[in-house]
């Protein structure tokens, strides 16, 4: 490619140069970008910038002749048309401030990868952007679906989906984002899609942990069913639509998370399931697993608006360690005597919480005369 081929291409600032970050801006550079990728450690900058490689994160991998990379944001950020945040939720808020007043006379849209939220206030990160770029919200779109790093970077065909609540910046970005190996869909449902990402890791630590004690494909596939159930009551609560998490922002990130030893949520979960302790877990990851520290934040959420998680729950209480994890199973240990309907556990989808679940039983008990439990529901 010629230095002047090379100039007419569009512009791309990816920040963050994980795992992630450098295989979106594989995706992005085969997609005909011009890509700039913003590391926080020189060395890594380096790497990708002369040797077209990131042993570190992406080994094996190479990376596009055309793919560029510096550890000086705004080198990062100049004329950059789109700009893609991959960088672990906590540090987000933090690297925003930076990234504020080098994109204030642009309009480019603003790209979230991530897939957590804030442990302090709970935001997902497309608030947290909102927040701190002081932006148009129509202007921010969010990434997600079945994504593992590697396999995309190994250029195996994927497929995501970028929302917006702007159907215009859901469309460019995807239109940006896709080549022949990532193919890209649309949807105006950031919350759905946003927290399919976030929750689907906490579903994949459970997963993990229920491998790591040696349980087999019965409990794990309870647990990815109820785990579903417990994504879209939560999303929906929040007002998601119940599609998206059926989507591949959430089943399909669902499946390729708990099926994946790729997976690092996966991979902290089968070490706390082989009885490693939460500290240790956590040293020995050396890349970034959301859900561990989503897990609280969630719940929070949860509890604010009635709605049950009870895997959710009991991750938390292996996390904390007062749960053994040979104990976790696809139900709460409290429930109590009366079967639950299936179809979900708070009720229907517009989220009534526990309120709608003992209307549910009042009227369930009211056409049996009085008598018996409620029965599966469709
Ligand atoms: N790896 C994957 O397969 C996928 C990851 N994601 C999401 O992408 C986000 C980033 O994850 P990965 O790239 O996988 O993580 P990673 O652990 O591979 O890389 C994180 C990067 O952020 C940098 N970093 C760490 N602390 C920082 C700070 N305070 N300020 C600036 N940079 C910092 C690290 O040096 C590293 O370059 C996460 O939210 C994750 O859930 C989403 C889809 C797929
Ligand atoms: O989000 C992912 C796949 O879609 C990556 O999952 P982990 O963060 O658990 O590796």
């Amino acid at each position: 490619m010629s230095r002047r081929q090379d100039s007419t291409r569009p512009r791309v600032a990816v920040v963050g140069a994980g795992s992630w970050g450098t295989t979106f801006g594989k995706v992005l550079a085969d997609g005909g970008a011009h890509v700039t990728m913003w590391a926080r450690r020189p060395e890594l900058a380096g790497e990708i910038q002369e040797g077209k490689r990131n042993s570190e994160y992406l080994p094996g991998i190479n990376l596009p002749r055309d793919m560029h990379a510096t550890h000086h944001l705004s080198e990062a950020l100049e004329g950059a048309e789109q700009v893609y945040l991959s960088i672990p939720s906590q540090a987000v808020r933090q690297n925003l401030k930076a990234v504020r007043p080098l994109i204030a006379k642009t309009d480019a849209p603003i790209v979230s990868l991530m897939k957590g939220v804030e442990r302090r206030t709970g935001l997902r990160m497309s608030q947290v952007i909102e927040q701190e770029l002081g932006c148009d919200p129509a202007r921010i779109a969010v990434a997600s679906g079945p994504n593992l790093a590697l396999e995309i970077a190994r250029e195996q065909p994927t497929a995501a989906v970028i929302a917006s609540i702007s159907q215009e910046t859901a469309e460019a970005v995807a239109r940006r984002a896709r080549n022949t190996y990532f193919r890209t869909f649309v949807n105006t449902d950031v919350i759905g899609t946003e927290f399919g990402g976030v929750l689907k890791n906490l579903i994949a630590v459970a997963i993990g942990i229920v491998d790591g004690v040696g349980y087999g494909e019965n409990t794990k596939a309870s647990i990815i069913t109820r785990g579903l159930v417990e994504m879209t009551d939560f999303a929906v609560a929040f007002g998601a639509h119940p599609e998206t998490l059926q989507g591949l922002a959430g089943l399909g990130d669902l499946i390729a998370t708990c099926q994946s030893p790729l997976s690092r949520n996966n991979t902290a979960g089968r070490l706390l399931g082989q009885g490693y302790r939460f500290d240790d877990v956590v040293k020995q990851m050396n890349q970034t697993a959301e859900g561990l520290a989503s897990v609280a934040p969630i719940l929070q959420l949860a509890r604010e608006v009635g709605v049950q998680m009870p895997i959710v729950e009991q991750v938390k209480m292996v996390l904390d360690g007062t749960m053994n994890p040979r104990d976790i199973a696809p139900h709460l240990t409290t429930d109590d005597d009366t079967p639950q309907g299936e179809r979900t556990q708070n009720g229907q989808a517009g989220g009534g919480g526990a309120l709608w679940r003992s209307i549910q039983r009042a009227l369930d008990q009211f056409r049996n005369g009085g008598r018996g439990a409620a029965g599966d529901r469709p």
